[in-house]
């Protein structure tokens, strides 16, 4: 079966600065000021045509970096990533334009994706009515509410058809009848044997809709593979984790910051 996509070691490296000071010192002077911070470290796996796989792991783990690596809004430090097709990402920020209109930021990402205008006619009545915006649609996005631009962001990306969808924790925003039928339209998706990347705090929404999982921990892989065994093991973890002590569970976080702080000289596997 065709491959999607293939990750081999993907890196990513953030600089975290103590100061405003310590920012323009490592823009303008020789030597390394500010402290390097890993949201990613050597993450492979491999996703094959049709693969729906969920992105899990607790607040901080590296979920939302992996999703817009994926999405190639942002680039690896280091590693590689082999894409194949096209990629669109819905996520609670959705990458709106908020000077447009809802209209107007219809238009502008079909028209940077490719499509012609007669195309973006034909989508455009589609998108407002799934989003449910017809008596805003030509306002400006910034007069919207959060639900209104989640809305109106999954709504363009699911009908632009992608070849691979990243969904980043996009369910989470608005009312539940429009989580439901968010759903039920990734399912469309899903079964017409599209890739995507699933991005829930919620074991059950992961459960209903993924083959394979990828849990995240402090931005490496702890586990990868299917779906039912590798949420059995983050279920498990997530019983015990939720009955620690606020101590232990910030404990349990330094630690784990540490670890993304270390260079990778000194970095031993993890258990
Ligand atoms: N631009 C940035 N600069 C510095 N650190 C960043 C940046 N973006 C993310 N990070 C850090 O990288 C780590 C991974 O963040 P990320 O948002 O990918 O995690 P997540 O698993 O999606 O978290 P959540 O479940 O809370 O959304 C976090 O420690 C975060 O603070």
């Amino acid at each position: 079966m065709t491959k999607a996509v293939v990750a081999k070691n993907v890196t990513k490296k953030f600089k975290l600065y103590a100061g405003q000071t310590d920012r323009l010192k490592d823009l303008v002077l020789p030597g390394n000021f500010g402290k390097e911070f890993y949201a990613l470290r050597n993450v492979s796996f491999e996703a094959k045509q049709g693969d729906i796989i969920g992105l899990v792991g607790v607040n901080g783990s590296g979920k939302s970096t992996l999703s817009n690596i994926i999405a190639g809004i942002v680039p690896q430090t280091s590693g590689s990533i082999e894409i194949n097709g096209e990629t669109a990402i819905i996520d609670v920020s959705a990458g709106l334009n908020n000077k447009l209109t809802g209209r107007e930021n219809i238009k502008l990402k079909c028209l940077m994706l490719g499509f012609t205008n007669k195309e973006i006619k034909k989508m455009e009545p589609e998108i407002i009515e799934f989003a449910e915006l017809e008596t805003f649609i030509d306002q400006p996005v910034k007069s919207y509410s959060k639900g209104m631009k989640s809305r109106l962001g999954f709504s363009i990306n699911i009908s632009i058809n992608p070849d691979i969808l990243i969904v980043d924790e996009a369910l989470s925003v608005g009312d539940k009848a429009f989580a439901k039928k968010s759903l039920d339209k990734m399912k469309e998706f899903r079964d017409s044997g599209k890739t995507m990347f699933f991005v829930s705090h919620s074991s059950s929404q992961i459960k209903e809709f993924c083959n394979k999982a990828l849990w995240l921990e402090f931005g490496e892989t702890k586990a990868y593979g299917d779906m039912e065994d590798v949420m059995k093991e983050y279920d498990a973890f997530l019983k015990k984790y939720n009955k620690w002590s606020k101590k232990k569970r910030a404990a349990f976080r330094e630690e784990g910051f540490k670890r993304q702080s270390l260079p990778e000289k000194e970095l031993v596997t993890m258990s």
